[in-house]
């Protein structure tokens, strides 16, 4: 069984250019349960990346917790929240990071380097129907020469590869025509439906009106936490 993905009073300052601190996120209280499609929704600035960094252990609160479980990854050192992530979350990040000289199907490989769980001839299987499903060709040529939207299909496959228990997601949509864009939204409810936790930061209403929970966020605060479908 999945643990639930919990932020406690989690509060996230960043230095700003005149020497003080931006408040990010303040008191943010939420909860993710697997077999749930959540969103992140908000205004440009109000925290939404943060949160999912959090949540992913890339970010530490200044204050708050995040839990996973009897986990909290708040009081693990930087290696210990490499491995917890490595282990438990697949990430979509807003900018891709992908090597641009490698082809979508050694972009998509990329975390099989980091496991011996499973035989590569197991995962290279997975990576290929992962981009047919998308709709990305496995030898792509170098993926830099990609439109946004197939270099953003490439970032989610590379993010389900090891079947992660929990996926984050920021704008994983945010590039795509109607088509893609449902197509991956429904890839992204059926990982859910699958048992897994998922979490997606998105502006687009074609995600939202798929989730379970919509969180939102102004100014770093949570507002009118909303749930669609128990
Ligand atoms: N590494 C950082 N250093 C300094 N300030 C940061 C950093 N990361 C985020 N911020 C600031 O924290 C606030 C929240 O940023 P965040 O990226 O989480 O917002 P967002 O809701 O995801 O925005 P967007 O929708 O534009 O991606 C903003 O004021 C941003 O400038």
């Amino acid at each position: 069984m999945i643990p639930t993905l919990e932020a406690v009073a989690v509060g996230t300052t960043f230095a700003d250019a005149g020497g003080g601190r931006i408040a990010a996120l303040d008191q943010v209280d939420a909860c993710f349960l697997p077999g749930q499609l959540s969103v992140i929704v908000g205004p440009s600035g109000s925290g939404k990346s943060t949160l999912l960094h959090a949540l992913a252990g890339i970010v530490v609160p200044d204050a708050g917790r995040i839990l996973f479980g009897s986990t909290d990854l708040s009081t693990l050192n930087e290696g210990q929240r490499d491995a917890w992530r490595l282990t438990h979350c697949g990430m979509v990040f807003q900018d891709f990071r992908l090597i641009d000289e490698l082809d979508a199907l050694a972009n998509t490989l990329l975390p099989a380097q980091f496991t011996r769980l499973r035989t590569p001839a197991a995962l290279r299987q997975r990576a290929q129907l992962l981009l047919a499903e998308f709709g990305v060709p496995a030898r792509s040529g170098p993926v830099a020469r990609l439109s946004r939207g197939e270099q953003q299909r490439v970032a989610l496959a590379r993010a389900l590869l090891l079947d992660p228990p929990v996926v984050l997601a920021d704008e994983a949509t945010a590039s795509l025509d109607a088509d893609n864009g449902q197509r991956i939204a429904h890839a992204l409810l059926a990982v859910a439906r699958a048992g897994k936790t998922v979490i997606a930061v998105t502006h687009d209403d074609r995600l939202s009106a798929l989730a379970d929970q919509r969180l939102m966020l102004k100014t770093g605060r949570v507002v009118t936490p909303e749930v669609h479908r128990a």
